[in-house]
């Protein structure tokens, strides 16, 4: 089933530390972001990109998707001081009727998979709202002050991902209302769980980490490695 993405790439990247916006670090040479564009770019599923690049940008990500032929980019909307914001304006740039499902993608996670994807639009086609998730491995406990409050039972636990999926009226309407109500979220279901609606999971992968502190560089350098040898063979 067909979908258009909008790809959020207008952070800070605080927690990476980093010179510049973490999307723009190189993995092999690469920018991260250029590895996250290349999955929707080679998907014949992916109708259209929507990028959200911080203003002070929009001429570098220009050059990048020139440079490496990334043709799906339909519009670069502008980010905001907040990730919500960022989306909201992706969402608002997007040309596409209420029924069409759009995902919302962090530019930040460059390990995502096609049939992951096709899983995610799959089930917000049938349910409206769809994301991946995982469940989590650790313990999870809610501190206050330094002081545990209350350890939160592991099994109904999971993490949520992106890709979000969702069909367009869905989502536009939630992020209206969220606006409307000054409801501030870390993702994009959760705008949607606030209208009371029904949010499907789909099974994601541990893979699909996003980069956002150094040591995540190193294991995504990792994980390009496996995939070189996966494609040419393991090195002898
Ligand atoms: N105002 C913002 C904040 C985040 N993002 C994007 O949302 C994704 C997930 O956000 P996060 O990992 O928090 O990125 P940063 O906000 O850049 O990181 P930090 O919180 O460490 O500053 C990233 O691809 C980031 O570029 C965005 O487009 N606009
Ligand atoms: C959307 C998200 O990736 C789901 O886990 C996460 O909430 C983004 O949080 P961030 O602080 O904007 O990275």
């Amino acid at each position: 089933m067909n979908y258009q993405v909008v790809v959020v790439a207008a952070g800070q990247g605080s927690r990476m530390g980093a010179d510049r916006n973490k999307v723009l670090l190189p993995l092999k040479g690469t920018p991260v972001i250029i590895h996250t564009l290349r999955i929707f770019e080679k998907d014949p599923c992916c109708e259209g990109i929507v990028l959200v690049v911080r203003e002070s940008e929009r001429d570098l990500f220009r050059g990048l998707l020139e440079k490496y032929g990334i043709h799906k980019v339909v519009a670069l909307a502008a980010g905001g001081s907040e990730r919500q914001e960022s989306v909201f304006n992706g969402l608002k740039s997007l040309k596409s009727s209420d029924d069409r499902i759009v995902l919302v993608h962090d530019g930040a996670r460059p390990f995502i998979d096609r049939r992951r994807i096709a899983g995610v639009v799959e089930a917000a086609d049938k349910h409206g709202a769809a994301l991946l998730a995982v469940p989590v491995k650790d313990t999870i406990k809610q501190v206050d002050s330094g002081e545990v409050r209350k350890t939160l039972e592991r099994k109904s636990l999971w993490a949520a991902q992106t890709p979000q999926a969702f069909r367009l009226s869905v989502i536009l309407r939630a992020y209206r209302e969220g606006a409307d109500r000054h409801f501030m979220a870390t993702d994009d279901a959760s705008l949607v769980e606030e209208m009371g609606m029904l949010v499907v999971t789909v099974s994601g992968s541990y893979r699909n980490i996003k980069l956002t502190t150094p040591e995540d560089m190193i294991i995504a350098e990792k994980f390009l490695e496996e995939e070189k040898e996966d494609a040419c063979g393991p090195r002898i």
